[in-house]
Formats: structure tokens, C-alpha cells, sequence
């Protein structure tokens, strides 16, 4: 009797077990990829444990005490490839350009987050749509139109100058955070060039821009590639506590939709109104233009007014690359630049740094201050600006594991291991960036590896000097806008500032990114809350920067924001 029991048991839970991986409730787990090492991991887990926290380094330690380049682990259901030298990842991802042009749909971003189809660029899958949406956002961040939005930049850079020195005067001290900064020039800036709409960080909308930098950096964090996600690896957990989990995914998503959807109300208005004057104009005779600010002027070549007039996307289509525009760099140049001024404010190897930027930036500029002000945004020539940018793209490494990639045919490797279309590849870009085959003393903050004997940037081929902008067919389509953003801040930021080191030892900025990270688990490293005191290198120049400002841009602003 009792071993019917045990039988008919064993029957069931074999019955179940099958509805439920039917199903995708239990485990459907992808098979191991021939001739690819695999890491020793737990029976059902796999190696998710070992990856939750600073994955990147876990990978770089494995790749040390396994000796594999390109090994694979389990996360859950899902095989992932790691790629980790300088050299494999420089072969798989751009003499393979093709073959790896996919990013994998995600349980969480893909059907829980972004209802409606509604998802940046940078995690759409390969295939029409999204070559529509990225020969949109290239020509519209390529050279020759970013050229076109030099007077903004020159513009919006001035402005920001202006609201950091009249903050530091009202605060009577000269310590300060600079991030929120960052990001409020990078936010004003890419708002403006998406739309047309000029954000009133003064008044009205600072809290706005506020909801926007909380919001996308919350966003950001439930994309880390695995730890916050495990639903997308264990499908049984979706199922567990699902209306709490998803909560605040919705909440989130709700919440940027407001902003999205006021800003596009804003444009499309404004083209209709547009077209309302040109008639009353073409009737009456009267002209328009010459009450109109710069910004109301230059509102035509925002992305979303040309797009919508040479309409060969769809709506939401428009809608997804708009996201892009907001949320791509508004963490990723903020953090570089902030983590620049922490590797300046550093007591013992800042204050050489600086001095060398200056006098080389003065030298492109006939040792003239103001030539060097009026100037920075035309063209990126101090070769030993872009050398420190690089450097610290490199030695920071914003996205350690960049943005992950979806195989979409057969990779052959070095004529025999195949990694199958369908494989989900991660980039150790950290690895990568501190490989000690390509780059000496990596551990270094060392500008100058970017400069060969006579102080000119190195020439790159392929222009990869690093992979924090990732690397082929999926690279990164604001890289350019991203180094004139930096170029340009760190130019005005050397010209007014002496950038030093506050009085708190605890506020002085951790140099070692990892050691500061304040969240392990996200995809993005972001160094804890450090302060830099900042002052006037040249106190004469300072005076006349705040006078040039007022004179010359504050009316024009407040003409804007008057006509909101
Ligand atoms: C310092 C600032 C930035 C860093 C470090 C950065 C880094 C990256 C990385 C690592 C990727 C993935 C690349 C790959 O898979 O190979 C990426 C993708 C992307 N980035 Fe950036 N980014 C920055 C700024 C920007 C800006 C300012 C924009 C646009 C306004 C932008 C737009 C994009 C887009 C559209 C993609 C997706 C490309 C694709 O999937 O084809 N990024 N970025």
C-alpha cells in the first residue's frame, strides 16, 4: 500500500514539475555552450550569488584565478558569455559588429516597465524600428548638427556658470556638491535640443527638473542587469508578490510620463502656433521675430519639431527617442564630469593636474582667458583636456558592465567555438578599460597615456580608446554630444575655479570608484556624496565672466521665461 502511495506520488510531482517548466514557472534552463569554460556554480542558482554586487569585479577575479578570457555562468534559466580582455572584447564586439547588434528583451524593463513598447534606444532589440530610431538620434548627434548647437551650448554653459557662482556667493561658502549641477546643464541642454523647451532652473521648474534626475536615476537602478531583476532569471518569482514588486516599476513609469508628455504637448503646440503666426504674418505684414528670445528663435531645430514635420517615424517611435535624449546621459556625463573635479579638488596630485590643463588650454588660446572662454564650445583642440576626459572615461568607467548585447547570428571564435545566435553577451568594460596588456599601471589616473611625445591625442583607428562608450554597431550615439559637454565644462570650470580640497577629511572625493560606489548592486557606478571647494583661479576674469553674463545673456533668458 505503501509504495502505490509513493509511486503515485512521485508520478504527480514528475506531472507538475513538467506543467510548471511548461509553463516557464520552474526551470527551463538554457543548455551550456560547447567549448566556452563554464564557472562551477550552485545546482538551480547557478552563479547568481557571486554576481549581485559589483559583478565586474567578480568576473575580473574569476578571470584571474580561472585563467579563461571569455567564460560563461548560469544566472537562473540564463546562460550569459563574459567577455573580459581589452582584445577579446575589442574582436567579439567590433569584427562582430553584426553579428552581436541585439540588446535581450527583459522580463522586467521590456513588459513590466515599459508598457507600450515605450523603451530607450539603448534597450530596443535590433530590427527595423530601431534603425529608424537610431538614424534619427545619430544625424541629430553627428558632427555637423552638433556644430549648429554651439551658440546653446556656449549659451547654457554660461548660464550654468552664472547660477554656481551666485550660488556660492549666497551661501557665503565655497564647498560645494557639484552633481546636481551636472546634471541640471546636461538636463537643460538635451531638453532643449529634444524639444525645444527651455527649462526655467531659476524659478519655477527647478523642482521639475528635480522629479526628472530622481525619477531616471531610479529607472536606471531597477535596469541593473541582474540583481534587482531576478524575475527575468527565476520566472517562478514573478509570480510571487508580484503587485508589490511591480509597484513602484509603475510608479515610476507613471511618473515620467508627466514630464514626457508635457514637453511634447509643448512643442507641438508651439509648431502650431508657429504656423498660426506665419499666416498672420504673410496677412498683416507684421514681424514677429524680433520680440522672440534665442530660444524661441532656434526652436525648429529641435529633434521632436524636425521629426515631426518629416514624419518618417512613428509616433512612438519619436516618443522612444526622445526618451533617449533625456534619460541616456544625464547620469553618465554628470558622473564623469563630477568625478573629474573629485580627482582635481585631491590634495596631492590635483593641484599639478589643474595647472597643466590651464596652461595648455591658455596655450590653444594665446594665453587669453577670455579667447579661452568664448571659444571652448567651436572646437575641442587642447589636446590635453581630451586627454584627461579620456582618461577618466577610462579609469572610471561609469557602466562597468556596459549595456548587455543579444547575439542575432553564430559568432565563430579563433575558427572553433561558436557562440550560438541567441546568447546573451555582458562586457567586463571594466576589465577592459584596466587591462594591463593595453594599458600600463592601469590603476593609474594617468592623462597622459592619451598623448603621444609631442603632446598631440593619440590617433586611434577606430577611435576606441576605451569602452565606456561600448564599442561597434551598438555604441553608444551621444558619445559626441557627451565629450563637448565635458569638454566645454571642464574648460570654464578650470578658467574661473581652483578646484580644491574641502576642509572635512570625510567629504574629500574616494579616487578608487569602486571602493566608493554607494550602489554595488545598480549597472552604473555612482561614487558616494563628496564636496570640492571651489576658488576664483583669476579673480578679475571672475568678476568679468559675471558681468559678460548679465550683460549680454540674462535679458534674453528672462525675455524666455517671461513668455512661458
Ligand atoms: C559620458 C556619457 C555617456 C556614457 C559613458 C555612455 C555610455 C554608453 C554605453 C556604454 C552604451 C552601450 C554601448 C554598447 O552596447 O556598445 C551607450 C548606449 C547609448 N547611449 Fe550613451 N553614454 C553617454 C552619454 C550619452 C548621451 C549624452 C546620449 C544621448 C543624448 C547617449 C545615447 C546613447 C544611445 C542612444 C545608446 C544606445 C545605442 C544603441 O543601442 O545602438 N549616451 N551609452
Amino acid at each position: 500500500m505503501v509504495w502505490i502511495t509513493v509511486v503515485f506520488s512521485c508520478i504527480l510531482v514528475i506531472m507538475l514539475w513538467h506543467f510548471l517548466s511548461s509553463i516557464g514557472l520552474v526551470f527551463n534552463q538554457d543548455s551550456e555552450i560547447k567549448n566556452i569554460p563554464s564557472i562551477p556554480g550552485l545546482p538551480f542558482f547557478g552563479n547568481t550569488f557571486d554576481t549581485l554586487s559589483n559583478p565586474h569585479l567578480k568576473y575580473q577575479e574569476w578571470c584571474q584565478r580561472y585563467g579563461y578570457d571569455i567564460f560563461q555562468v548560469r544566472i537562473g534559466t540564463k546562460r550569459i558569455v563574459i567577455v573580459n580582455s581589452y582584445d577579446s572584447i575589442q574582436k567579439l564586439w567590433t569584427e562582430n559588429c553584426s553579428s552581436n547588434n541585439s540588446r535581450p528583451v527583459l522580463y522586467t524593463f521590456h513588459k513590466v516597465l515599459s508598457k507600450n513598447a515605450l523603451y530607450t534606444i539603448g534597450t530596443t532589440p535590433f530590427g527595423q524600428s530601431f534603425k529608424r530610431k537610431k538614424k534619427t538620434i545619430a544625424s541629430h548627434l553627428n558632427y555637423k548638427n552638433l556644430y549648429g548647437y554651439n551658440e546653446l551650448i556656449q549659451r547654457e554653459s554660461d548660464l550654468a556658470m552664472y547660477r554656481l557662482m551666485k550660488d556660492l556667493a549666497s551661501n557665503h561658502c565655497n564647498e560645494t556638491d557639484l552633481l546636481k549641477f551636472f546634471q541640471y546643464f546636461h538636463l537643460q541642454l538635451s531638453v532643449y535640443m529634444t524639444y525645444g523647451y527651455q527649462l526655467d532652473l531659476d524659478h519655477s521648474e527647478k523642482e521639475l527638473a528635480d522629479e526628472i534626475i530622481e525619477v531616471e536615476n531610479s529607472i536606471i537602478k531597477i535596469r541593473s542587469h541582474t540583481s534587482s531583476n531576478l524575475q527575468d532569471y527565476f520566472p517562478i518569482l514573478r509570480y510571487i508578490n508580484s503587485q508589490n514588486k511591480y509597484k513602484k516599476a509603475n510608479l515610476l513609469r507613471e511618473r515620467r510620463q508627466v514630464y514626457m508628455d508635457k514637453f511634447m504637448r509643448f512643442t507641438i503646440n508651439q509648431m502650431e502656433q508657429k504656423k498660426f503666426n506665419e499666416k498672420r504674418q504673410m496677412k498683416c505684414g507684421t514681424n514677429m521675430r524680433n520680440q522672440q528670445s534665442f530660444y524661441d528663435r532656434n526652436m525648429d531645430t529641435s529633434l521632436v519639431a524636425h521629426n515631426l514635420t518629416n514624419a518618417k517615424l512613428s509616433f512612438s517611435e519619436l516618443q522612444s527617442i526622445c526618451l533617449t535624449m533625456v534619460s541616456a546621459g544625464l547620469d553618465n556625463t554628470a558622473l564623469n564630469l563630477n568625478y573629474l573635479m573629485g580627482q582635481f579638488s585631491h590634495p596631492i596630485k590635483g593641484p599639478s593636474l589643474q595647472t597643466k590643463a590651464v596652461n595648455e588650454l591658455l596655450k590653444c588660446h594665446g594665453n587669453d582667458y577670455w579667447e579661452a572662454w568664448c571659444h571652448s564650445e567651436e572646437e575641442s583642440n587642447c589636446n590635453y583636456i581630451m586627454a584627461l576626459i579620456h582618461e577618466t572615461l577610462r579609469y572610471f568607467t561609469v557602466l562597468p558592465t556596459s549595456l548587455p548585447r543579444y547575439t542575432t547570428r553564430d559568432i565563430v571564435l579563433n575558427n572553433s567555438v561558436v557562440i550560438p545566435q541567441g546568447t546573451t553577451l555582458f562586457m567586463n568594460a571594466w576589465n577592459g578599460n584596466h587591462d594591463d596588456k593595453k594599458f600600463s599601471h592601469p590603476m593609474e589616473f594617468d592623462p597622459e597615456r592619451y598623448l603621444d611625445q609631442e603632446g598631440k591625442l593619440i590617433s586611434n583607428e577606430k577611435g576606441l580608446f576605451h569602452f565606456s562608450f561600448g564599442a561597434g554597431a551598438r555604441m553608444c550615439s551621444g558619445s559626441k554630444l557627451a565629450l563637448k559637454e565635458m569638454y566645454v565644462i571642464i574648460c570654464k570650470m578650470l578658467l574661473l575655479f581652483e578646484i580644491g580640497p574641502p576642509k572635512a577629511e570625510e567629504m574629500l572625493a574616494e579616487l578608487d570608484p569602486n571602493k566608493s560606489n554607494k550602489f554595488p548592486t545598480s549597472s552604473a557606478i555612482e561614487p558616494r556624496k563628496f564636496l570640492v571647494a571651489l576658488k576664483p583661479r583669476n579673480p578679475l576674469f571672475y568678476q568679468g565672466v559675471s558681468r559678460h553674463i548679465q550683460q549680454t545673456l540674462l535679458e534674453d533668458y528672462k525675455l524666455k521665461m517671461q513668455n512661458k
